[in-house]
């Protein structure tokens, strides 16, 4: 079996949760382990070896393409990083610009993060180089840092909107892949100094994360999403109503036993957790009013 095949028979698992986006659902698919176990290559991949980023958006395109004398569709991407709790843009001129997460002053209660440069896709290949473009903005500010990027929490974000020809009913889905930093034991690494604190920030949130997860699956009236930026950026796709998928990344070594088994007992504890039915998000209002 070839190693694409492999990644192939992965994304087949989680496709139809992917492609469900295009008909108004919330989605997020995150990779979840511990440091150097695979989830930067399960979900970026290689040029031989599409990870989950690149397979998503080709399925997505390959089905509004076929859908296309019955929808149209608009697509915007973005792509930021979670660094030390600050949110930056990866697809800006100036990725050093920090960011915040606002609510939408348009009254829908929806958050949003102002200033992050959302950028219409017209293409499958247009795509392709966006991606490009955010894996350079990491790197160079990855240069910039001291070789930090594997510490970052990375999220890229599709939100597609659709509209019916023959009703004129509007469907707005949102698709989140990401690729989480490595848990990390600092006693076990050594981390001292800026090591340290980016270790204890991650640490903080993948904490942040499981209390969101524990929440869910507790049914609790609150959810604690604003314990960190990650859960308070994914606040719209991983609650209620939404679709999520973890992805373990596990390393074969037995050194990492300790590792392994605490990542195993965070999945399942995730794979308690129910969401209740996904709802859709889509629009006949502006259908009605057009009839
Ligand atoms: N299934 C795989 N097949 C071949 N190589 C792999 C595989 N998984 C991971 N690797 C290699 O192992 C190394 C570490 O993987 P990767 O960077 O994806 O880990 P990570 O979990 O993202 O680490 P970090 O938490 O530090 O970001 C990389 O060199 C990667 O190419």
């Amino acid at each position: 079996m070839t190693p694409f095949s492999i990644g192939l028979q992965v994304f087949m698992e989680i496709e139809p949760v992917v492609t469900s986006c295009i008909n108004g659902y919330n989605v997020c698919i995150f990779a979840y382990g511990q440091t150097g176990s695979g989830k930067t290559y399960t979900m970026e991949g290689t040029a031989d070896n599409p990870g989950m980023n690149l397979q998503s958006l080709r399925a997505l395109y390959q089905e509004m393409e076929a859908r296309k004398g019955l929808w149209s569709y608009a697509v915007t991407l973005s792509m930021v990083e979670i660094y030390n709790e600050v949110i930056r843009d990866l697809l800006s001129r100036d990725p050093q610009d920090k960011l915040d997460i606002k609510l939408n002053p348009d009254g829908s209660g929806q958050l949003h993060v102002p200033g992050l440069t959302s950028m219409e896709v017209k293409s499958f290949r247009h795509i392709k180089k966006l991606l490009a473009l955010g894996r350079r903005n990491r790197a160079t500010f990855c240069t910039n840092m001291n070789e930090h990027s594997s510490r970052s929490h990375a999220l890229l974000t599709i939100t597609i909107t659709g509209r019916e020809f023959s009703s004129g009913a509007i469907t707005t889905g949102k698709l989140n892949l990401v690729d989480l930093a490595g848990s990390e034991r600092v006693c076990k690494s050594g981390a001292e100094g800026e090591r340290l604190k980016e270790a204890q920030n991650i640490n903080k949130s993948l904490l942040a994360l499981g209390e969101v997860i524990q929440a869910l699956r507790a049914k609790q009236s609150h959810i604690p999403f604003r314990n960190s930026k990650l859960t308070y950026l994914l606040q719209d796709s991983l609650g209620k109503g939404n679709k999520t998928v973890m992805m373990v990344q596990v390393s074969p070594l037995e050194e990492n036993i300790g590792e392994t088994v605490c990542s195993l007992n965070f999945a399942q504890r995730v794979c308690k957790v129910e969401l209740g039915p996904a709802s859709r998000k889509i629009d006949t209002a502006t259908a009605k009013a057009e009839i």
